[in-house]
C-alpha cells in the first residue's frame, strides 16, 4: 500500500449456524477495494458488518485509528449506497441526499446547501426537486451516491452499486461512479457480482469464497493469475494445478510446455482462445497436444465455446467457420493444442 496510512483496518467475523465470516481488510486512504466472490460468499455479510448492521461475534474495525466496531450503525462516519438505492419516495433529491447530515443535527438550511452542492456534482443540480420516481435507474444511483456522501464519510460503502441498471446505463453510470470514487479521500468498500464493475472501479481486489479470502491484488494480478476455479471462470481463463519441473508442468497425466519456468506445485492458465483444434494430430513447434472429447458447444460473443473433456476438461474459444469445417458435434473426439508461449506457469 504504498507506505500510505491505513484508514480502514478491520479483522471482520461474524458466525452463523451454517456460515462463517472470517476476513482481514485494511483499506487505505482514497484506496478502492472490491469485494468479489460467487453467491452466498460472505460479500454483503462483511458490508454490512462494517457498516455495524450484524453484530460480529470476533475481531474488530479500526477507521483512522480509532475503534469502530465499539460505535452503533448510526454513529459511524460512513456512506453507503444499497443495491436498489433505498431513496425516501416522499422526499425530494435534494432531501433525500440533505437527510443524513439532517439526522446528525446539522440545520436544515446548511444541509441543503451540502446536498445542492453534492448534486450539482453528480450532474443533477436541475434535478432537485424530482421525487426519486421521477428520476431515471441512472440519476436514482447518482442521487444514492451524493447522498452517501452527504455526511461526509471516512469510509463508502456500496452493494453491488450497478446491479439495478440495464447494460447501457450501466456503462455510463460506471464511469461516472470511478470519477466521483477518484475524488474521494476515504476508504471505498465495494460488493459486486461482476467482475467488469471490479476492475474498472477497483484499485484492488479481495476475493471471498466460503467466508475466507482465497486471493487479493491489482484486478491486472488477479486477472493474470487466478488461484480458484471462480476467479479464472471470472476472467475467462482455463486453470490447473499441476506440479512444475522447470518449463514442463505435470498436470494429471498430461505433460505441459510453458512459457515461464517454476519449481514444484504450480497453476498452468492459458485463454480458451489460445487452444487450436484439429481433426488429426497436428506437429511443428513446441506445442502442447492432446485428444480431446467435445462435451458441447455454445455460443461466446462473436466466437464458438467449445467445452472439452479428456486428460483436462478446457475450454476452446473457435470460429463459427472452425466448428463446420471441424464438424464439432457432442461426443466428437478432436486434437486440442495449445502453444507452450500461451502457457503461463507460477507457484501455488
Ligand atoms: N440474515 C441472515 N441470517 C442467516 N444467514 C444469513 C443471513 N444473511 C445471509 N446469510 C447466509 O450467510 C452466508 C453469506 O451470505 P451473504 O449474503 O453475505 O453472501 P454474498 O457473498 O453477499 O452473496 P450474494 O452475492 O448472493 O449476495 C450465506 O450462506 C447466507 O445464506
Amino acid at each position: 500500500m504504498g507506505g500510505r496510512a491505513v484508514t480502514l483496518d478491520a479483522h471482520l467475523v461474524v458466525t452463523r449456524p451454517a456460515f462463517t465470516l472470517d476476513i482481514a481488510l485494511r483499506v487505505a486512504p482514497g484506496e478502492v477495494v472490491a469485494l468479489l466472490g460467487p453467491n452466498g460468499a460472505g460479500k454483503t455479510t462483511a458490508l454490512r458488518a462494517l457498516a455495524g448492521l450484524v453484530t460480529m461475534s470476533a475481531g474488530r474495525i479500526d477507521l483512522d485509528g480509532r475503534p469502530l466496531h465499539t460505535l452503533p450503525a448510526e454513529g459511524r462516519p460512513i456512506g453507503m449506497v444499497f443495491q436498489d438505492y433505498l431513496l425516501f419516495p416522499h422526499l425530494s433529491a435534494l432531501d433525500n441526499v440533505a437527510f443524513g447530515p439532517r439526522c446528525r443535527g446539522v440545520p436544515k438550511a446548511e444541509a441543503r446547501r451540502v446536498a445542492a452542492g453534492l448534486l450539482d456534482r453528480v450532474g443533477l443540480a436541475d434535478h432537485a426537486a424530482a421525487k426519486p420516481r421521477r428520476l431515471s435507474g441512472g440519476q436514482a444511483q447518482r442521487v444514492a451516491l451524493a447522498r452517501a456522501l452527504a455526511v461526509r464519510p471516512r469510509l463508502l460503502l456500496l452493494d453491488e452499486p450497478l446491479a439495478a441498471l440495464d447494460a447501457h446505463t450501466r456503462l455510463e453510470v460506471r464511469a461516472g461512479l470511478r470519477r466521483h470514487l477518484a475524488e474521494f479521500d476515504g476508504a471505498t468498500v465495494l460488493v459486486t457480482h461482476d467482475p467488469l464493475d471490479a476492475m474498472v472501479l477497483a484499485d484492488r481486489l479481495v476475493v471471498v469464497e466460503q467466508g475466507a479470502i482465497v486471493q487479493q491484488g491489482t484486478p491486472a494480478e488477479v486477472a493474470r493469475r487466478p488461484r480458484t476455479d471462480y476467479v479464472a471462470r471470472l476472467v475467462g481463463l482455463n486453470l490447473y494445478r499441476g506440479v512444475a519441473d522447470g518449463p514442463r508442468v505435470k498436470v494429471g497425466e498430461l505433460l505441459m510446455s510453458t512459457a515461464n519456468p517454476v519449481e514444484g506445485p504450480a497453476f498452468v492458465a492459458f485463454p480458451p482462445s489460445a487452444v487450436a483444434l484439429y481433426r488429426s494430430r497436428p506437429d511443428g513447434s513446441p506445442r502442447n497436444v492432446w485428444r480431446a472429447r467435445v462435451e458441447g458447444v455454445e455460443r461466446h460473443g462473436d466466437n464458438v465455446r467449445v467445452h472439452l473433456d479428456g486428460p483436462i476438461p478446457a475450454f476452446a474459444d473457435i470460429t463459427p467457420a472452425a466448428v463446420a469445417d471441424l464438424d464439432l458435434t457432442p461426443g466428437r473426439t478432436v486434437w486440442a493444442s495449445v502453444k507452450a508461449t500461451e502457457t503461463q506457469a507460477y507457484p501455488t
